[in-house]
């Protein structure tokens, strides 16, 4: 009894994802005696489902993938995984499985509204007995209104994306760990070309004459238009990036591990993709977008480099996509930090 509460002690003091899966995988470990806790993320790639071990304990220390820019890795296709396609498929809270070598796995899918993007693998030299679920399933479902608080502090809630604050917090972290992959090129990689020139980006999105919008037609329909370009962009990058409402009309991509050739493509189809888009009774909608290389430069420095690109698109006909780089070398944008963004770290 004292070990459990404990744990529930330990579960809910965490304010953050990481933290959190970290609290759980040691409750189960301690709790059920298991010899393996897993929690895998699911990510969809290409129109198929992976999964991806986002924290596990091995030889009694908690380890992790760092939730880096870097973090290209898709994981196991969930074909895999039968027991967890049984669970999710029959729509199960655990699905139970004895492996060849004698272990036996119960794969628990964290539901949150009808959808899964997490679950748990729990591994156990004897069959789970019922005090053993019992335990397990209450640890689960504290895991998962907890997951629902943190969510909801780390959202915003017109359109469910990462909010600023998320953004302000995480954004060091992933620059330190993009670090080893933004660094300098050696000659010899440089002289393999532009396709091998693998770098992280940071763009800054602004709806176009949004004040319009509101004037014209009021601001639910400002905020309808604010929730569908937010379903654009979730629908234009790919899972492992990450997309921020960063205030108002403005918001951040953080694209992973592409080249330049291929960021300016995928901020283009975003941006056909919102010139495209029938709004309902406002019609047309365009974004200016403004994009920087992530160096390993400070976050202030990067986001002003993306601030100015951004600027330069709004001064010279709005819906386009521009890059700080390409600008400064062209000699339309003189390279300085913008300091309008100082406030923020
Ligand atoms: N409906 C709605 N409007 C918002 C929200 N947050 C900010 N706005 C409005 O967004 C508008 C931003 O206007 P401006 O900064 O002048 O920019 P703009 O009209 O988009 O012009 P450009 O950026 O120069 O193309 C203001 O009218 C704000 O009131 C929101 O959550 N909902």
């Amino acid at each position: 009894m004292q070990a459990l509460l404990k744990c529930l002690v330990d579960i809910t003091c965490q304010r953050d994802h990481a933290l959190l899966d970290s609290s759980v995988v040691s409750a189960l470990h301690e709790l059920v005696g298991a010899q393996q806790v897993r929690v895998h993320e699911l990510v969809r790639f290409r129109e198929e489902l992976f999964v991806r071990p986002r924290v596990w304990i091995a030889n009694g220390k908690i380890e992790s993938t760092e939730d880096g820019l870097t973090a290209e890795h898709h994981g196991e296709p969930i074909t895999s995984f039968p027991g967890l396609v049984e669970s999710i498929s029959q729509r199960k809270n655990s699905v139970e499985q004895e492996t060849p070598d004698g272990q036996h796995v119960l794969w628990l899918p964290v539901w949150l509204n009808d959808k899964v993007n997490t679950c748990l693998e729990v591994t156990h030299s004897r069959p789970f007995n019922g005090d053993m679920l019992r335990v397990i399933e209450g640890i689960l479902c504290v895991y998962r209104n907890y997951q629902n608080i943190l969510d909801y502090s780390e959202r915003d809630s017109l359109t469910g994306l990462l909010n600023r604050k998320t953004f302000d917090e995480k954004f060091s972290r992933l620059l330190s760990s993009a670090g080893a992959d933004s660094a300098p090129q050696e000659e010899g990689d440089r002289r393999q070309g532009p396709q091998q020139d693998i770098g992280q980006w940071l763009a800054v999105v602004d709806i176009d004459h949004f004040k319009r919008v509101n004037d014209q037609y009021g601001h639910l329909y400002g905020d309808e238009v604010l929730i569908l370009v937010a379903n654009l962009l979730r629908s234009s990058f790919r899972a492992q990036d990450r997309v921020f409402r960063f205030g108002g009309e403005e918001f951040v991509v953080l694209l992973r591990s592409t080249t330049l050739a291929d960021a300016h493509r995928i901020f283009e189809r975003f941006r056909t993709n919102v010139e495209k888009h029938v709004f309902p009774q406002v019609g047309t909608v365009t974004v200016s977008v403004g994009f920087a290389r992530i160096s390993m430069e400070t976050p202030v420095v990067i986001l002003g480099h993306a601030d100015q690109a951004l600027y330069y698109a709004k001064a010279n006909g709005r819906n386009r996509v521009c890059h700080y780089d390409e600008l400064v070398s062209s000699g339309q944008l003189h390279s300085e930090v913008s300091n309008d963004t100082v406030e923020f770290f």
